[in-house]
C-alpha cells in the first residue's frame, strides 16, 4: 500500500488524524503539558512538565497534581478558559518559575460541554528564545502603563483654590462661594465671560470636595461634534458598531463614576443630549448606546458657560427643567475689569509661569506699563492678558517691559488702548478728598472731594458695578453718571470706572 492510500478521505478521519498529529507535535515539541478538570483541578502533567515542579515550589508530584490549579500555579488563566470555553492560543505567563509562552485549549465532551482545559508550555525562558518578541511586548507594556498613568493624571484636578490668583474683594467672594459649593453634593453652575477662570475653579472645587480622590472628567460641549456627543457621554455597548468601537467604550459619565463631571460650554449642548442628561441626573442611571442595560453612575456635575442661559431658555434653545436642575449653586465668576486690583498679582503669577515654560526671563513690568494693563477692558479676560504677556516675553530679551512695548503689543493685538489717567484721576481726587487735610479748600471743593470719596468707596464695594453703586448711594443712575462725566471719570467711549 502506497503512502497516499493510507491517507483517509472522509472529513471525520482527516480531523482525527490532524488532531492526533497536532497533539503529538505539541506533546513532543512543547516544554510541558498539564490537564485540569472542570473543577479547575490539576489531573495530569507530562514528564516534561514535571521538571518545573521544584521551581514552582513543589518537591513531590502529589503536592501538585490533584490540587486547584490557581493554588499551585501563580497567575494561571486556566479557570478563565473553563469559564468562557474560549481558547487562549498564545499568552505570556509570569510566575515564580520564570516566564513562559503558553497555550490553553478547552476540551469538550460529545455534547460540546467544556469538561477540562489542556495547558501547554510552548517555550520556557522565552527571554532567550523569543527575545525580539519579548522586547516588543515589554515596550508595548511600558507604553501602555505610561498611557494609563497619563490618563489617570489627566483625570486628576490640575488646580486648587491656591491656583486662583487674586486678593480683591471680588476674587475673595468668588473663592468663598466656590469653596462652599465644593462641600455640597449638588450641581454647581459657573457663570462668567470667557477666560475668567471657570475651568480652573471647576478643578479647584473637585480638589476641595470629598470626591477629590476620584476622577475629574471634562467634556467640552463646543468641541465634540453633535453626532458623537451621545456616545461621548453615555458610552457604547460592545457590538453596537463595527470598527473601532466594536468592543464597546465607556462614556464620560462612567469614567467619572464616584468623581466629578465637568460640563464646559454647557450652553452649546444640543437639545437631544439635554433630554438624556436630565434623565441621567435625575435617576443616576445611564444607558450606553446600543445597549438595553441600565448602568448606575454616581457623578457630581459642575457646569460652566459664558452664554446667557436664561436667555437660551427663553429662546427655546435650552431646556428649562435642565436649567433648574443645574442652577442649584450658581457662582458668578467676575470679569477682569471688575477686579483690576488683581492685575499686578496676576501679571506676576502668569509671567512666572510663562518664564518657567519657555525658559525666558521673568517679566518686570514698569509702573506706567502696568497702569496701561490695568486700564485695559480685557474682553478675553485672563486668557487674553496671558497672551499679551506671552507676546511681551517673546519680544524682550531682558524681561524688562516699558510702557511703549505694552502699547505696541496692545495695538498689534487689536485691543482698544485705554488710557489710565482715569484711574489716576480718581485716585488723585480720592487722595485729596480729605477736606480736613486740605483746609484751604472752598466749601464747593470740599463737598466735591467728599462726594468723590463716597463714589469711589461705593464703586469698590460693588466691584465697579455703577448701577449698584448708584443704588448704594441712593442716587438715580442718570445723576450718578452725570457726576462721573463731570469729574472726567468717564467719557463716551470709555467704560472704565
Ligand atoms: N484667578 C486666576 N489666577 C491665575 N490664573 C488664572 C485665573 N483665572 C484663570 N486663569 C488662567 O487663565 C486661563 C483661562 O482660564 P479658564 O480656562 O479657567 O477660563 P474659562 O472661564 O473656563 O474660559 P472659557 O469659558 O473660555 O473656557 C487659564 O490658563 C487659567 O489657568
Amino acid at each position: 500500500m502506497s503512502a497516499d492510500n493510507r491517507l483517509p478521505r472522509d472529513a471525520q478521519s482527516i480531523l482525527e488524524l490532524a488532531a492526533r498529529s497536532m497533539f503529538d507535535l505539541f506533546a513532543n515539541a512543547s516544554e510541558g503539558m498539564m490537564l485540569v478538570d472542570r473543577n479547575a483541578r490539576v489531573v495530569w502533567i507530562n514528564d516534561q512538565y514535571r521538571r518545573f515542579l521544584p521551581a514552582l515550589g513543589f518537591e513531590r508530584e502529589e503536592d501538585f497534581v490533584g490540587h486547584p490549579v490557581s493554588s499551585v500555579v501563580q497567575n494561571t488563566q486556566m479557570h478563565q478558559v473553563l469559564a468562557t470555553g474560549k481558547p487562549i492560543l498564545i499568552d505570556l505567563l509570569n510566575n515564580r518559575a520564570g516566564t513562559f509562552v503558553v497555550s490553553r485549549i478547552p476540551l469538550r465532551d460529545d455534547g460540546g460541554e467544556v469538561i477540562g482545559v489542556l495547558g501547554i508550555v510552548l517555550f520556557d525562558h522565552p527571554e532567550t528564545t523569543l527575545q525580539p518578541l519579548i522586547t516588543k511586548f515589554a515596550r508595548l507594556e511600558q507604553d501602555l502603563n505610561e498611557a494609563r498613568r497619563e490618563l489617570a493624571s489627566q483625570r486628576r484636578a490640575k488646580y486648587t483654590f491656591a491656583s486662583f490668583v487674586g486678593t480683591s474683594a471680588a476674587a475673595q467672594e468668588v473663592k468663598r462661594q466656590a469653596r462652599r459649593a465644593s462641600q455640597s453634593p449638588s450641581p454647581v453652575l459657573l457663570l462668567g465671560e470667557t477666560g475668567t477662570g471657570k475651568e480652573l475653579l471647576a478643578h479647584a472645587i473637585h480638589a476641595a470636595s470629598p470626591r477629590a480622590g476620584r476622577p475629574f472628567v471634562s467634556v467640552n460641549m463646543a468641541a465634540v461634534p453633535e453626532a458623537l456627543m451621545e456616545a461621548e457621554f453615555f458610552g457604547v455597548a460592545p457590538g453596537a458598531y463595527t470598527g473601532a468601537d466594536r468592543k464597546g467604550r465607556d462614556g464620560k459619565f462612567k469614567l467619572a463614576d464616584g468623581g466629578t463631571l465637568f460640563l464646559d460650554e454647557l450652553g452649546d449642548m444640543p437639545m437631544a443630549v439635554q433630554v438624556k442628561l436630565l434623565r441621567a441626573l435625575q435617576d443616576g442611571e445611564i444607558e450606553p448606546l446600543g445597549s438595553n442595560r441600565i448602568v448606575r453612575c454616581d457623578v457630581r456635575v459642575v457646569a460652566a458657560t459664558s452664554r446667557d442661559l436664561q436667555r437660551l431658555v427663553r429662546d427655546g434653545q435650552f431646556r428649562e427643567d435642565l436649567y433648574y436642575r443645574l442652577n442649584v449653586l450658581p457662582v458668578r465668576v467676575p470679569p477682569l475689569r471688575e477686579r483690576r486690583d488683581d492685575i499686578p498679582l496676576l501679571v506676576e503669577a502668569l509671567s512666572e509661569d510663562i518664564a518657567a515654560r519657555g525658559a525666558q526671563a521673568q517679566l518686570e513690568v514698569a509702573p506706567d506699563a502696568m497702569s496701561l494693563l490695568q486700564a485695559q477692558t480685557w474682553r478675553g479676560n485672563i486668557r487674553e492678558l496671558r497672551n499679551v504677556l506671552e507676546q511681551l516675553a517673546l519680544r524682550s530679551e531682558s524681561g524688562r517691559i516699558a510702557r511703549a512695548a505694552v502699547e505696541q503689543v496692545l495695538r498689534e493685538a487689536g485691543l482698544d488702548r485705554i488710557e489710565p489717567p482715569l484711574s489716576s484721576a480718581m485716585d488723585d481726587a480720592a487722595a485729596s478728598a480729605d477736606p480736613v487735610a486740605r483746609p484751604g479748600l472752598t466749601l464747593a471743593e470740599q463737598v466735591r472731594a467728599v462726594e468723590q470719596r463716597a463714589v469711589k468707596t461705593a464703586l469698590s464695594q460693588t466691584q465697579g458695578n455703577r448701577a449698584a453703586a448708584a443704588r448704594l448711594l441712593g442716587m438715580s443712575r442718570a445723576s450718578f453718571y452725570d457726576k462721573l462725566h463731570e469729574w472726567g471719570w468717564m467719557s463716551e467711549n470709555q467704560t472704565y470706572v
